[in-house]
């Protein structure tokens, strides 16, 4: 298999179900049914070829499971991000020992902005950035000064945790999505999604897609387009309002 890049992953600490609920009703997370999960989530990454770094558990965090809102991964920057939530914001050492491993070049996103991984899509040329529960204007304006020369768009989220809950991207760089939950007045077309968490498409490899259990119909309109799809139960974390892009941080192989 070749070799995809580098998949950081963070397991899930013993206070799982204490984690976050903003928008959907709380409901009992089986702790030992998440590490399980968790486990086929990351079987799925190294069989589509991502190599798996572990982030440092942090076992006082409830929600450090969700890695990718520590830090945005864009070439060779690795942007730590401020979470929007103050309890959340203490995920972000471990992950920053694990970036600066890697040898990208380390930046951060400071007070009074927050940014949450959730709310940035790499789209082509094109970073979009939601504003909304977790991420305020000035951290996208930080973002795009840190991220120079990239194209960041802003897009208005409503009644979802974070852009990436409401849209992700193809490998083509379409999008697809629920745009009532979004202000797509600066976006291009988007596809939508036939269930709500079709939204969330974590993009394997150029024709391989993964995607959560509770998008069969989404899963099934991928694959009728001819795209590979990988399918993995996380309906543990879908509890905690997580998804499938939230679970791990992609750091694709860069041509040497
Ligand atoms: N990027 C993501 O979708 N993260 C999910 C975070 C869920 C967590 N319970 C939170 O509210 O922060």
């Amino acid at each position: 298999m070749a070799d995809a890049g580098i998949a950081l992953v963070r397991r899930p600490g013993p206070r799982l179900a204490e984690g976050l609920v903003t928008h959907i009703e709380r409901r009992p997370v089986d702790l030992g049914a998440a590490r399980r999960q968790h486990e086929a989530y990351q079987a799925a990454l190294r069989a589509a070829g991502w190599g798996l770094r572990a982030v440092p558990e942090a076992d006082d965090a409830p929600d450090a499971v969700f890695v990718e809102d520590t830090v945005v991964v864009c070439g060779d920057t690795a942007v730590l991000t401020r979470p929007g939530a103050p309890g959340r914001r203490a995920e972000v050492a471990g992950t920053e020992g694990v970036v600066r491993d890697l040898g990208l070049a380390v930046r951060r996103i400071t007070e009074p902005g927050t940014l949450d991984g959730g709310d940035v899509l790499q789209a082509g040329d094109t970073v979009y950035v939601g504003r909304g529960d977790r991420t305020n204007e000035e951290g996208i304006c930080q973002l795009a000064r840190l991220l120079g020369g990239r194209r960041v768009v802003s897009v208005d989220v409503r009644g979802a945790l974070h852009l990436k809950s409401a849209m992700t991207a193809l490998p083509d760089g379409t999008l697809i999505g629920v745009p009532e939950l979004l202000d797509t007045s600066a976006l291009p077309a988007l596809r939508v999604a036939p269930e709500p968490s079709g939204a969330h498409v974590v993009v394997l490899g150029p024709d391989h897609l993964l995607l959560a259990a509770s998008a069969p119909r989404t899963a099934d309109l991928l694959a009728a387009d001819g795209f590979r799809v990988t399918v993995v139960d996380i309906g543990e974390f879908e509890a905690l309002e997580g998804c499938v892009t939230c679970l791990s941080v992609l750091v694709p192989s860069r041509p040497s």
